[in-house]
């Protein structure tokens, strides 16, 4: 197993949470049978990382009892560095229950108010193990779960720039974690603009900025801190900005989607992988696009990932 001193490619903070979904379209208390999976859009992203050959670590606090070990086995069979994941012998692990859809977004109810991840705060801030990776990748979800969390969110984006390295963000907007919209507005604009690379969907970005184009968008979040902003667009693909180009990377086809979330997940180890592999700006999206089109294609939210014979076999397609 990796110990802390191993130098990581990416950190990122989050929480991991156990998954039931429902084996049988319908809405959710008419569901008697359900499988298990781990969920969480961070812990989602480190596996994708890791699937690909890239050494991450997930900074989390969980409770102790057996979700907890479910999760710390499933990352740690993933690759997936779990050293710095702390234990809360006071609180619970969180979970989620996922419904199936014949088609458009399935329901997703959270039980996760009280969890161990809730109280992830300064003092856990591991400035070595953050400091042992290239890149931090966030997203608002943790940052929205408590004051404490929402501190350790902003200290872990500025510190890491201030150490010189990248630094990606994922708003993916959860409204019911947030106190009311105008807070969340704020509270995530602000962890943007920390930011380098900032992969916000259409819908997000106009909720977070008021404005309806992905160009008005992006030159929005260019003028305050970023320096690539790529905007998803659903089976479309995904639109990017820097302050030298611009363009829109067509999405891939997908016969039948089984399962819509984690797209942006998957669209995120795409980007971030590629930038980090030293390709360009469009074949970095152009990756997104593909690990997003293969996680709309399995139930789970982090199964359809691919190793890096999957990603080359479905991008030449
Ligand atoms: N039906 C689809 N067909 C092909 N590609 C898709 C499809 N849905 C999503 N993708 C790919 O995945 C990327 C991310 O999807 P989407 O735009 O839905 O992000 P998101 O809203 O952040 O997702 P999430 O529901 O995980 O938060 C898209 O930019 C696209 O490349
Ligand atoms: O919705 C959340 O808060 C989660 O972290 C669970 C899912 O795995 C996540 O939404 C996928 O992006």
């Amino acid at each position: 197993m990796m110990t802390k001193q191993n130098k990581l490619d990416v950190v990122t903070f989050g929480e991991p949470l156990v998954m039931f979904y429902a084996n049988e379209i319908g809405e959710l208390d008419q569901i008697n049978s359900f499988s298990k999976a781990l969920a969480g859009a961070e812990s989602n992203v480190a596996i994708g990382l890791s699937r690909l050959s890239h050494r991450t670590g997930l900074v989390a606090k969980l409770g102790n009892d057996s979700f907890a070990s479910f999760i710390k086995a499933t990352l740690q069979h993933e690759g997936v560095d779990i050293s710095s994941i702390s234990t809360s012998d006071e609180r619970p692990t969180g979970m989620l229950i996922k419904s199936k859809v014949a088609s458009g977004d399935p329901k997703v109810e959270y039980f996760r108010k009280f969890a161990a991840a809730s109280t992830l705060n300064l003092s856990d801030f591991d400035h070595s193990y953050f400091e042992s990776a290239r890149h931090l990748h966030a997203t608002s979800i943790s940052a929205a779960l408590s004051d404490e969390c929402f501190e350790f969110a902003t200290f872990a984006m500025e510190h890491m720039k201030r150490q010189g390295k990248t630094v990606s963000f994922d708003p993916n907007l959860r409204p019911v974690l947030w106190k009311d919209e105008k807070t969340m507005i704020e509270g995530v604009n602000k962890l943007a603009i920390l930011s380098d690379w900032f992969l916000p969907g259409l819908g997000e970005g106009k909720r977070l900025t008021g404005y309806d184009t992905p160009e008005a968008i992006a030159d929005f979040y260019l003028e305050r801190g970023p320096s690539i902003v790529v905007i998803k667009l659903g089976p479309e693909g995904a639109y990017y900005k820097t302050k030298e180009s611009q363009g829109i990377v067509n999405g891939f086809k997908v016969e039948q989607v089984i399962d819509t979330v984690g797209a942006g997940d998957g669209f995120a180890v795409g980007v971030i992988s590629g930038l980090l592999e030293g390709l360009t700006l469009p074949e970095a999206v152009k990756r997104g696009n593909a690990i997003g089109a293969l996680a709309v294609m399995s139930p789970g939210d982090m199964d359809g990932l691919p190793d890096r014979a999957k990603l080359e076999g479905f991008m030449k397609i």
